[in-house]
């Protein structure tokens, strides 16, 4: 996911409200958006989402996006079952995995029982419980969570951020703006602030970055030696440090854990969880700062 030298003014003779926006993303990314109100942070998930189109510069998204706008835009002529099954469908699955994987939010989310109800006749909050299904049925590559969380009730708030983790660490790129400065903290593995000159500036390592806890996770197969049967990818891109005999210790930031035993438990190939143990002192198991975030510019507080 690549921004390069991205400009957005809305009409000829409007002020330019990002100019120069650079952004180069790996798979994993998990990045926070900051800046002031009306500084242009819905305006960058827009261009990133290609709901808008730059005035200059290039957007290179990946192939699948999905976007949970600041405003659900009321009284679609759904109810929430079949607007998502549509929306799995505009998303490129077929039918009946559409419809799967709608039940499958719904039910998560709590939704089963208004799945037939009209949107127009939801409430706020389940409304934007329906926004956040269809984006997360997508399984896109980059995932753009817009205020997303706003209006959800506390379970939704963490199934959400579980499912952003998730995403990020199955090799999705997240952008999230969020009023809430602790959202998915210690799970970001950037930040960016979007500056009054309209770029993009990357803050502190402190800010944006993965820190905190990990979490050893040991495990072996029967099938064999498991570090060379484990596939390359797996959520929270783990640290792999092999064991006597067919084992091997995983070790992962703590909020990637659950969604890489998950992973593990359910996946191939057939794996059995010997110990799992949180580590107590991040500050000596975690890389230094330094090394995450690099000699980027740091915009100065204004
Ligand atoms: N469709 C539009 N037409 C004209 N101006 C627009 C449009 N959308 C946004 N703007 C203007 O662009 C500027 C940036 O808006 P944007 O919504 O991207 O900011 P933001 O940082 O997300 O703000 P907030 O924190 O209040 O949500 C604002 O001045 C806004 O009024």
């Amino acid at each position: 996911m690549r921004l390069d030298g991205v400009g957005k003014r809305y009409g000829r003779g409007g002020r330019w409200i990002l100019r120069g926006a650079d952004l180069a993303l790996e798979p994993g990314a998990l990045v926070r958006i900051e800046g002031p109100n009306g500084s242009g942070k819905s305006t960058l998930l827009k261009l990133a989402a290609g709901i808008e189109r730059p005035s200059e510069g290039r957007v290179r998204p990946p192939r699948r996006r999905a976007y949970v706008p600041e405003r659900f835009p009321p009284a679609l002529p759904f109810d929430a079952r079949g607007y998502l099954a549509k929306l799995g469908r505009v998303h490129g699955l077929p039918a009946a995995e559409a419809r799967r994987r709608a039940d499958f939010w719904l039910e998560r989310l709590g939704v089963t029982a208004q799945a037939d109800t009209p949107l127009s006749r939801l409430s706020k909050g389940t409304c934007q419980k329906v926004a956040v299904a269809q984006a997360l049925l997508a399984e896109a590559d980059l995932l753009l969570l817009d205020e997303a969380w706003t209006g959800l009730d506390q379970a939704a708030r963490a199934l959400l951020d579980e499912a952003a983790a998730e995403r990020a660490a199955l090799g999705g790129v997240v952008l999230f703006v969020d009023h809430d400065p602790n959202r998915l903290a210690g799970l970001a593995t950037d930040g960016y602030r979007v500056g009054r000159d309209g770029a993009l500036h990357r803050l502190p390592a402190a800010v944006g970055a993965a820190s905190g806890p990990l979490v050893e996770i040991d495990a072996d197969s029967p099938d064999g030696p498991l570090a060379g049967l484990l596939p390359a990818r797996l959520p929270g891109d783990p640290d792999r440090a092999p064991l006597a005999g067919t084992a091997v210790r995983l070790t992962v930031q703590a909020g990637h854990s659950d969604a890489l035993l998950r992973r593990l438990l359910t996946g191939r190939p057939a794996v059995r969880v010997l110990a799992v143990r949180r580590l107590t002192d991040p500050a000596v198991e975690a890389p230094p700062a330094a090394e995450r975030v690099g000699a980027a510019a740091v915009e100065p507080a204004p």
